[in-house]
């Protein structure tokens, strides 16, 4: 079986091409596959398949060719992945499976299809708008952090670092508890501390986070848009740009003058090869 690998500021991938949908994909196998020690190793899968030939996406093949298929590294599947929409555009891209028209390059992913534009290294989507609407808690052993519930096309819960506790002593080997009732499929948890100007770019934060289905991971794009739009929402902006710093590097997070919001940052393939699957245990 052919796989990619890739990643976006270290958020990392194994791409599976699957153009007609042929290969069943059950969550086991998406876990052997992300398996760092005995399979490929990934925060998660993206299937590369028609939106045609996928049942989840045929409503939206008339507007995008290609459907993300996302899973995370447990075997779960999640409705969108900023940093995986980003690289899965780099393996089209790569592969001349397509090619961006003046408007861009439409992609059909679980929270409907979003728009991506390619500049050089940097790959940008305008993503499902941030909604934040509820206060929250994140318990990490004795520490509880207030936070606030966004929705990016998946669900996020941004907390803000107070009291002198720093983002580099958090412990995320393990889940933070969160309110079931409030975030019943589960949720993504982003910390937060603020961070020294930096030129051309509004706002300036640092973020950790443990993502649902894959523990903590170098990167999120999701929720770096979810903590851009409270940290904007926060500085009373109805409208600018976040420098969200991630373990794996940084990402842009802008919320124009439309409207709309972005996702800016780099997607970088970085090998081809063949797994066997009777391989994978
Ligand atoms: N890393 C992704 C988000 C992947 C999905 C997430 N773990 C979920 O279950 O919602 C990103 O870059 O957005």
């Amino acid at each position: 079986m052919r796989f990619t690998k890739g990643h976006g500021t270290g958020n990392d991938f194994v791409l599976l091409p699957d153009l007609d949908g042929e290969l069943e994909l059950t969550p086991g196998f998406v876990a052997a596959l992300c398996d760092r020690r005995r399979g490929i190793g990934g925060d998660g899968v993206i299937r590369v398949v028609r939106s045609a030939k996928h049942p989840e996406a045929a409503g939206y093949a008339g507007e995008a060719e290609w459907f993300m298929d996302y899973h995370n590294s447990d075997g779960s599947v999640a409705e969108m992945c900023g940093n995986g929409l980003r690289v899965f555009v780099r393996y089209l891209l790569s592969n001349g499976l397509a090619t961006p028209g003046p408007a861009g390059l439409p992609v059909a992913t679980r929270a409907g299809v979003l728009v991506t534009v390619v500049s050089d290294d940097t790959i940008s989507a305008r993503m499902t708008p941030a909604r934040v609407y509820a206060g929250s808690t994140a318990t990490i052993g004795a520490l509880t952090v207030p936070g606030v519930a966004v929705d990016t096309g998946n669900p996020h819960l941004v907390c803000g670092l107070h009291d002198g506790v720093k983002l580099s002593a958090l412990d995320l080997t393990r889940a933070p508890l969160h309110d079931a009732a409030l975030f019943p499929a589960g949720v993504n948890v982003e910390f937060v501390e603020t961070a020294e100007p930096v030129d051309g770019l509004d706002l300036h934060v640092r973020m950790r986070v443990h993502e649902r289905g894959s523990g903590e991971t170098e990167s999120c794009g999701t929720g770096a848009l979810a903590v851009g739009a409270v940290a904007l929402r926060d500085a009373g902006l109805a409208a600018g740009s976040v420098a969200v710093d991630v373990r794996g590097g940084r990402l842009v997070v802008t919320h124009d003058t439309d409207g709309d919001w972005w996702l800016a940052g780099p997607a970088v393939l970085v090998a081809d090869g063949e797994v066997d699957p009777a391989a994978l245990v």
